[in-house]
């Protein structure tokens, strides 16, 4: 359990609507220092307006948030400000200033003096792999630099706190990966960081905790490997030319083929054992689909499920057995005036 002075984020009963539409509901959420959270949910959710509010640019209607160890309340105070790191999902750079101009601009606006400003824009500039483009103007970079020098203009003044809202949208894989890497390097240097992103492939390679926000409330937040075995159980679904569903005991029709009626250790001992079943003699074999126990698959089980019913699945500690996933791969949101 973490004592107060290792949370950099604190937010309890967190709620906001926006007209007659509530979009958080009640969210509980807590972030170490040296950590990474990575805020999940499908568009929509509330995630960019929960990082407004715990960046103070946004007012809660009830509920409280404490940021680097600074109440807001309802207000944003100065303390914040040199505290925290915020890379929001629109796109924030000077057109008309050159990368070093703009990471210098920013660095000296939070304060730094030239030469200190300089030196950590170059640092800067080197972690992002932006060398190339450090005399070019912002305006002529393409989408992926730009939201490296975006991310990169968040962490001039070496927050305690950053706030990442989709920092790798548009960015090829070599910028995504060069992201990661620089995200993981401060968090380890004790800086908390709360990542969205639609993408779990990063968050695994990131080794970060997950949170779920679905229905307006945080659903459940832990560890990946927690989530997974909370939410995720492997399976398979095994379908016969023609369509043929045979009756078999422990498995259940589904669409056109058969799923085992409970979780599975072993899918091709579970494939073998249908395949012997005498019900199974006369029918021929058509496809077999393995579905993995991964982030992807508690993802999908979690926002399937509703928040409401999240919470019963989760304190029941049982991982259950859901309905199969689906596998469009279709996660990704994009927006923000000058993504590509
Ligand atoms: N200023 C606003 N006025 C009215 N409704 C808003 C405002 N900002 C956001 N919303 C609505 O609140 C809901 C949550 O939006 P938000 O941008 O926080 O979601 P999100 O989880 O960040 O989505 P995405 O993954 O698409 O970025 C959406 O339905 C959105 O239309």
């Amino acid at each position: 359990m973490a004592s107060a002075d290792d949370l950099a984020i604190q937010c309890s009963d967190v709620r906001k609507s926006y007209g007659s539409r509530c979009v958080l509901d009640g969210v509980n959420l807590q972030v170490r220092y040296g950590s990474i959270l990575a805020l999940l949910g499908r568009n929509g959710a509330g995630k960019s307006t929960l990082i407004s509010m715990l960046c103070g640019l946004l007012n809660p209607d009830s509920g409280s948030v404490r940021v680097a160890g600074v109440a807001l309340n309802g207000k944003r105070p100065n303390a914040l400000g040199s505290a925290i790191g915020l890379a929001p999902q629109d796109l924030g750079l000077y057109p008309q200033l050159t990368v070093m101009q703009n990471l210098m601009s920013m660095a000296m606006v939070q304060g730094l003096r030239p030469r200190n400003a300089r030196e950590r824009a170059e640092d800067l500039i080197d972690m992002f792999d932006l060398g190339k483009q450090s005399g070019q103007r912002a305006e002529s970079l393409s989408g992926g630099q730009k939201r490296r020098l975006h991310t990169a203009m968040a962490l001039v003044h070496s927050p305690r706190v950053l706030f990442l809202d989709e920092p790798t949208v548009g960015a090829d894989v070599e910028a995504r990966s060069s992201i990661l890497q620089v995200v993981r390097g401060i968090a380890d240097s004790s800086t908390a960081v709360l990542y969205t992103t639609h993408y779990m492939e990063e968050i695994e390679q990131l080794g970060a905790d997950v949170a779920f926000l679905d229905g307006g409330s945080i659903v459940d937040q832990g560890s990946i490997h927690d989530i997974i075995k909370r939410h995720a159980a492997p399976s398979i679904c095994v379908s016969f030319v023609g369509g043929l569903q045979p009756e078999v005991i422990g498995w259940v029709r589904t669409g056109d083929g058969l799923e085992p009626d409970r979780p599975i250790d072993d899918p091709g001992r579970t494939l073998a054992a249908l395949l012997s079943d005498q019900h199974c003699r006369d029918v021929q074999l058509k496809d077999v689909q393995v579905i993995h126990a991964n982030l992807e698959t508690a993802y999908r089980n979690i926002v399937r499920s509703g928040g409401g019913d999240s919470v019963a699945y989760i304190a029941s500690g049982n991982p259950g057995y859901p309905e199969r996933p689906e596998q469009s791969q279709a996660l990704s949101g994009i927006s923000g005036k000058e993504n590509r």
